[in-house]
């Protein structure tokens, strides 16, 4: 099938490659010219191991192209819209680049007798796709599919090739027919329902993901008060099928472009609609108050930051992304500038992301260089190379030997004999 992507961004890079691997003949359309002409060489503007060696091959493949132009998509039989829908002032999810997407396609569509499918794959508030079937009603040929993506960042290539699920929300048979086409030989659950159900479902998955992280962050500070450890209990539970092990990681918090937006959303939606979600309001209030938490463990061990060196190894909101947005470690480096600390940070990929709103902060090429003479060291994201070290050398580099694991990720038992003082998230 001819499909057009519009907007080229996590959701939209990784969905037209995927398409284009599945034989599928796929322009990927982005406003911002900087990322086609990079797109067009092979480059992906994200960082994802194994992402632009696929984005290289379909393109040599002659299965994908891009373009800033949607006229040149004009034909194609399906339009994706993977524009993003940010946090707006209020809370609520901003429709303006989906709008205008969705205005764009309106304008090039070749009106054909073949039937064509607009596919939101943007997280969308329930109504939203109702809403986009309107505004096409001129449009005979035009019907309108909610599509929600579950992907994550940096293994985002492989979920859209593997999905957990496919959602698909349609108001007629014939359009998940297409859907059903488009998606042709991808092995993966299908839920065909109403275009509502299909919104409603990605934010409620986003939702319960968070609320399974703020309840273990909780229950963290608790295991900390009881000396107990956060991770055994975390395994204990996850053996029981109805819990399951995923997703029970306590840490610094979470972060990211979806979990942080996408509940508020919700909430939003739901007060919209006279309902309190209270349960997810906790959930936010427990995840804004986690590094804040951390930090206060740091406190016990170095009562005073000011002029003391503190080594941050971490700075994307996951490993394998470069993406910051809603990251920890960004409140966590404005307490610790605030406090007067002297901070030397290390990331493989997001220092430049995270450079320009703390250049006070020093910026080292590798984790042990950060390291060398810290009174303390914080563990925010589990990059491989931040917790993979030589603790031996490690010990003798630092001024203190002092350990702050945010992501218990540092083998304890061995730090711990290595003659550091540890503490994690829920354990010691
Ligand atoms: N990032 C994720 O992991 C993820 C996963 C699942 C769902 N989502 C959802 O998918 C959507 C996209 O997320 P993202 O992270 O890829 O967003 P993004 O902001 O990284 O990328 C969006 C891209 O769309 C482009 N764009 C905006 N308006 C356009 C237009 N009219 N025509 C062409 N291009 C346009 C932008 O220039 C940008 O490159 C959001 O709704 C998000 O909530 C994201
Ligand atoms: O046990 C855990 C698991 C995750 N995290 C944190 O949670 C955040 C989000 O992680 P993850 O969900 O892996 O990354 P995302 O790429 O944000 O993916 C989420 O958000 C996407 C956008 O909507 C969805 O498509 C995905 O299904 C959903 O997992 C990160 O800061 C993680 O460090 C924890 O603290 N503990």
């Amino acid at each position: 099938m001819k499909v057009a992507v519009i907007g080229t961004g996590y959701v939209g890079l990784t969905t037209a490659v995927s398409l284009a691997m599945n034989g599928h003949h796929v322009i990927g359309i982005d406003l911002v010219e900087a990322k086609i002409v990079k797109l067009r060489q092979g480059i992906s503007p994200i960082y994802e191991p194994g992402l632009e060696e696929a984005l290289r091959q379909v393109l040599a493949a002659g299965t994908l192209a891009f373009s800033t132009q949607l006229s040149e998509a004009k034909d194609a039989d399906v339009f994706f819209v993977c524009v993003g829908t940010p946090e707006a002032d209020d809370g609520t999810a901003d429709l303006t680049y989906l709008y205008s997407a969705v205005a764009a396609i309106k304008e090039v569509h070749n009106s054909a007798l073949q039937k064509r499918v607009v596919v939101i794959k943007s997280t969308v508030p329930v109504g939203t796709g109702d809403k986009v079937a309107d505004l096409l009603d001129g449009c005979q040929e035009l019907s309108v599919a909610s599509n929600p993506e579950f992907l994550r960042e940096g293994s985002a290539l492989l979920d859209a090739i593997e999905p957990s699920r496919i959602v698909i929300g349609v108001s007629d048979p014939s359009t998940g027919e297409v859907m059903e086409q488009l998606y042709k030989g991808v092995n993966a659950p299908r839920v065909v329902t109403t275009r509502a159900n299909a919104e409603l479902i990605k934010y409620a998955s986003n939702a319960f993901l968070a609320t399974r992280i703020s309840f273990m962050n909780e229950l963290a500070r608790l295991s900390t008060a009881l000396g107990t450890d956060i991770a055994t209990i975390a395994h204990g539970m996850g053996l029981d099928s109805r819990i399951g092990p995923e997703f029970l990681r306590a840490g610094v918090g979470y972060g990211g472009s979806c979990f942080p937006k996408d509940t508020i959303a919700l909430l939003q939606l739901a007060a919209q609609n006279g309902i309190s979600l209270s349960i997810l309001e906790k959930v936010r209030e427990v995840n804004a108050t986690q590094p804040v938490w951390f930090l206060q463990q740091l406190q016990k061990l170095v009562p005073d930051c000011r002029g003391k060196r503190i080594a941050v190894l971490g700075l994307a909101f996951k490993p394998d992304t470069d993406d910051i947005r809603e990251a920890p470690s960004l409140s966590i480096l404005h307490e610790l500038t605030e406090q007067g600390a002297a901070v030397f940070a290390y990331d493989p990929v997001a220092e430049d992301a995270v450079k320009q709103s703390f250049p006070n902060v020093t910026y080292t090429k590798t984790a042990e260089e950060a390291l060398a003479g810290a009174d303390a060291a914080l563990l925010v994201t589990e990059w491989k190379e931040c917790v993979q070290l030589d603790w031996e050398r490690i010990r003798q580099s630092m001024a203190q030997p002092v350990l702050l694991d945010g992501r218990n990720a540092w083998p304890a038992q061995t730090v711990k004999q290595a003659g550091f003082t540890y503490i994690g998230v829920g354990k010691s």
